[in-house]
């Protein structure tokens, strides 16, 4: 594998959520892959998680880390070309990608929508520009419209809770006052999409995510009829796609309570993180009946998982 920017650089994703399940296992079985490689984590957006998860998988591995916060410990970059740099933006991201690209094996970058111009954010201009200047495999920590180590991580956690072959997942959409992206939902979908689980997506209406991540799942604007008999209840707030980046409702009967868990088949509920309490989906939940740490800590797996493979091509 050359990146891991999405689902499309991914040759057979079983195959890497496989790898995932045999590196928890053996999570120090491949030092020497990574001896005297470098990888370089740039974050434009706050993290706990992806930070944290991919410089353990990164140092499993033997690899030395360096981790840099655009803008707070860096010049802010400038990614549009031919433009006059008289503002903010001290830095083009040309030389930026490309300097650190001489310094690291790999870059891993974390980049969120700015929701305020769809055909800007889908083009994936952040993660496009460092892969056409840096010179070395990108790894996506969260860009635009995807967050591919969380879908995988995902996966892993509903292949080791599953109760049966095929077991029934529901995307719920959750109430939220702050519009957040809609990568966590797409990527998602994307991922689910691959597998032969039963896959159902429910929200209000206005907040259809764009056909081609949602593709052809079923989606239900009934919520309480979609969660009837799931396995696995995915809850995530989104703006609108449609309406971009609005937020059409904050309508409080969308979060998941006890009395809609009741409705499934004793399902999981199942979240990125980070979650409000209480606003997204209630305390009785999220500490009796879901899996949100797991899943978390799934992350150093996947993260290890699509390092290895890249590691292996260096
Ligand atoms: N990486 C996991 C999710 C990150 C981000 N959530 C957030 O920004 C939540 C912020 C808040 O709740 O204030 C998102 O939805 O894409
Ligand atoms: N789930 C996730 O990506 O968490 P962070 O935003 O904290 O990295």
């Amino acid at each position: 594998m050359r990146n891991f920017i999405s689902l499309k650089d991914v040759e057979n994703v079983q195959e890497l959520v496989n790898e995932g399940i045999r590196q928890k296992k053996a999570p120090f079985a491949e030092q020497a892959l990574g001896k005297n490689k470098t990888i370089g984590l740039i974050f434009f957006n706050q993290s706990l998680r992806t930070r944290l998860s991919t410089q353990k998988a990164a140092e499993n591995l033997g690899m030395n880390v360096m981790i840099m916060n655009v803008g707070q410990d860096s010049w802010q970059l400038e990614m549009e070309d031919g433009v006059i740099m008289n503002g903010d933006k001290a830095e083009h991201v040309k030389e930026a990608a490309a300097v650190i690209g001489s310094y690291c094996n790999i870059i891993a970058v974390r980049a969120f929508a700015g929701l305020q111009d769809r055909a800007a954010d889908y083009r994936e201009i952040v993660m496009e520009k460092f892969r056409q200047y840096a010179g070395v495999p990108i790894v996506n920590l969260e860009s635009a419209t995807r967050h591919p180590c969380q879908s995988l991580a995902d996966l892993i956690t509903i292949e080791e809770c599953k109760k049966v072959e095929r077991p029934k997942v529901v995307l719920t959409w959750l109430p939220h006052f702050k519009p957040l992206p809609q990568a966590v939902a797409n990527s998602f979908c994307e991922w689910v999409n691959q597998t032969d689980y039963e896959f159902v997506i429910t929200h209000p209406q206005g907040y259809e995510l764009a056909p081609e991540f949602a593709g052809n799942a079923p989606i239900i604007y009934d919520q309480n009829e979609a969660l009837k008999g799931a396995d696995f209840v995915y809850g995530k707030n989104w703006s609108s796609y449609t309406s971009y980046g609005q937020v059409l409702t904050q309508d409080p009967s969308w979060m998941i309570t006890q009395e809609k868990m009741a409705l499934t088949n004793n399902g999981l509920f199942m979240h990125c993180l980070p979650v409000r309490r209480n606003l997204k989906v209630t305390d009785w939940v999220l500490d009796n009946q879901s899996v949100v740490i797991q899943q978390a800590a799934n992350r150093q797996w996947s993260a290890q998982a699509v390092l290895k493979h890249i590691l292996k091509e260096l």
